[in-house]
């Protein structure tokens, strides 16, 4: 018997349906999708609801994906294919998988009248799923498994869901970031890497630096509000790391992702820029890090030969050289009202304090009309506010837009910090003897509390400038002959001078990241780097008192540099951390 939208005005289908020998009372209302056991003496037993927003697909007859094949061809089934959650030890972050349940009708009528209405409320209820993807397969990224990866595991889903998707296997690199700056983007709702944090780094790049350009907005004024980027951005994992994916999903799963995807998940981020004077040098993520960091990245290149481990061995090699470097870090504090990084949170999906900032980081955007219309021009610069100097010798100094959670750090570099409240945490690591370091080191892999220890000090900020000390340079070499001033000096007299005056300058630049496409930075006065030895060799008579900034694993070619975060700058296919454990 079928009832609709009759009793209940939210139920818009009801009817008796068997899976396999056993009868359920069915029904679907505006939201979800339950059945419910009813026994021989017609007792109700145990319901199992799926929400509309979590069906992935509705086939008729009896269906399976992975491997696809069909059943049996039956005028009175129909399959439907849902989220199912699979619980995953003790570690935060749920595993997706596809569930899959064949129903029997009473007959073929009502069998299509399901179908009907669930591809209804799908389509009603889910309105922000996408149904044209633009997909970019890194074949060389982790362990070159990405093109089997996305065709045997990623590609049947989509189908089932009814996307369709433009694929394109990448030649070389920066290859997606050019095709995403310069091509015809009409149609497609979101742009998907397949590859690891590299491959997501060269779609954000494409991503913002293509917003901009629409906007006329440009990139290398670092007091310039960013237009947020509509193009959401989709990480299917088949990298080395994959830590974007694993801090924005809670897992490393190219499944759990692609299920993401499909639902129209959306998880805005905050980006961090980095500014070398007036030039954009580089989005960031995740990780921007200077002294331990940097030296091990710069080390482990000069051994890639050893795989994956040579992060482990140049890791070592780092430590037992015992570095400090001196420098003068200034920085314009977060609102310690709203969090602060030792408050013991977790950002989490539904995050408050990330859904509240919305409201602070655009507070005259229309919520009806898309952030991408807004008109930006009447907001602050972002640097604005009294910035804060803290000089010293340093074993690190690391900034971090999420908490840059990793399988090896489960609760990450700043465990508390969050994916889109438009803050970074700064975290200072002084000069320290080698015990005290490995101890902080150590905290990442525990739960101890990295950040209580007394040469360690972490602040939720806006903006982060860092001065190399008088008489120190960068190591670096003009193409063309630059007069670098001591801009610590200059800055010590006047903080905001450094950029006021470079700013003029970046106006008359190419406004995006445009030159950067096919070209790859002509415009920029091109660095080029001294290849410099991190480690103390037998013969290392003065260890190095400069070291380079590791931005989200690539060496950055400048020292004295302008971070500044932009809250919710770009949207992934994601929903933050589904906490397992509490659930
Ligand atoms: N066809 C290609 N040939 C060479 N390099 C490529 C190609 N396609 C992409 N790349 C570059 O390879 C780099 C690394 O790729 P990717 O991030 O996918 O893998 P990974 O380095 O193994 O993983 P992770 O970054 O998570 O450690 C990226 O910076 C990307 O620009």
């Amino acid at each position: 018997m079928i009832g609709k939208e009759m009793e209940i005005d939210s139920v818009r289908v009801e009817s008796s349906l068997w899976v396999g020998n056993k009868r359920f009372k069915a029904s679907l209302s505006e939201w979800y999708f339950s059945w419910t056991e009813i026994d021989k003496r017609n007792r109700e037993k145990k319901t199992v609801s799926v929400p509309v927003s979590e069906v992935i697909g509705v086939k008729e007859g009896r269906e399976e994906i992975q491997p696809r094949k069909k059943l049996e061809d039956s005028d009175l089934d129909f399959t439907l294919f849902y989220v199912k959650r699979n619980r995953r030890g003790n570690t935060r972050g749920t595993l997706w998988s596809l569930g899959r349940t064949q129903f029997c009708c009473p007959s073929r009528d009502v069998r299509d009248q399901w179908i009907t209405q669930l591809r209804t409320a799908l389509k009603t209820h889910s309105p922000s799923r996408p149904h044209r993807l633009l997909v970019f397969i890194n074949p060389f990224g982790g362990k070159k498994r990405g093109k089997q990866i996305y065709h045997s595991l990623v590609s049947p889903l989509f189908e089932l869901a009814g996307i369709s998707c433009h694929v394109v296997v990448t030649e070389r690199a920066n290859q997606a970031r050019d095709y995403i700056l310069k091509k015809d983007l009409t149609g497609f709702e979101g742009v998907i890497c397949v590859g690891g944090d590299g491959m997501f780094s060269e779609l954000m790049h494409g991503v913002i630096g293509r917003t901009q350009q629409e906007a006329g907005v440009s990139e290398h004024n670092p007091t310039v509000m960013l237009q947020p980027c509509d193009l959401h951005i989709g990480i299917i994992p088949a990298g080395s790391t994959d830590c974007v994916c694993f801090a924005t999903v809670g897992v490393n799963d190219p499944v759990t992702s692609a299920l993401h995807i499909i639902i129209g998940d959306s998880q805005p981020l905050d980006v961090c820029s980095v500014h070398h004077k007036s030039t954009l040098v580089k989005y960031s993520v995740s990780m921007v890090g200077y002294g331990f960091y940097g030296d091990v990245l710069a080390e482990s290149e000069r051994h890639r030969w050893m795989g994956p481990l040579r992060y482990d061995y140049s890791g070592c090699m780092v430590f037992l050289c015992n570095r400090n470097y001196p420098g003068l870090v200034q920085y314009l504090p977060a609102d310690s009202h709203v969090s602060s990084p030792r408050d013991n949170t977790r950002c989490l999906a539904g995050c408050r304090v990330c859904s509240e900032s919305k409201e602070r980081l655009f507070p005259h955007s229309d919520s009806s009309s898309s952030l991408y219309s807004t008109n930006l021009s009447q907001y602050s610069s972002g640097l604005e506010g009294e910035w804060v100097t803290i000089e010293g010798k340093f074993k690190c100094v690391s900034l971090t837009c999420m908490s840059s959670s990793c399988p090896r750090s489960p609760t990450g570099l700043s465990p508390s910090a969050h994916l889109a409240d438009g803050t970074v945490d700064l975290i200072l690591v002084r000069e320290t003897n080698p015990l005290g370091f490995l101890t902080y080191l150590h905290r990442h892999t525990t739960t101890q509390d990295q950040f209580d220890l007394p040469f360690v000090e972490v602040h939720r900020v806006r903006a982060v400038r860092f001065f190399l000390q008088p008489g120190e340079e960068e190591e670096e070499e003009y193409e063309e002959e630059t007069e670098i001033e001591s801009s610590f000096e200059r800055v010590l007299e006047d903080p905001d001078k450094l950029h006021t005056g470079d700013i003029a300058n970046s106006q008359s630049k190419s406004t995006s990241q445009q030159c950067l496409a096919g070209q790859e930075r002509e415009t920029v006065k091109s660095p080029r780097r001294k290849k410099r030895n991190f480690v103390c060799g037998p013969c290392c008579t003065k260890p190095p008192s400069v070291s380079v900034w590791n931005c989200d694993g690539e060496i950055l070619p400048h020292t004295e540099i302008l971070c500044r975060v932009h809250g919710q700058l770009v949207r992934l296919f994601a929903r933050g951390i589904e906490d397992s454990t509490g659930a």
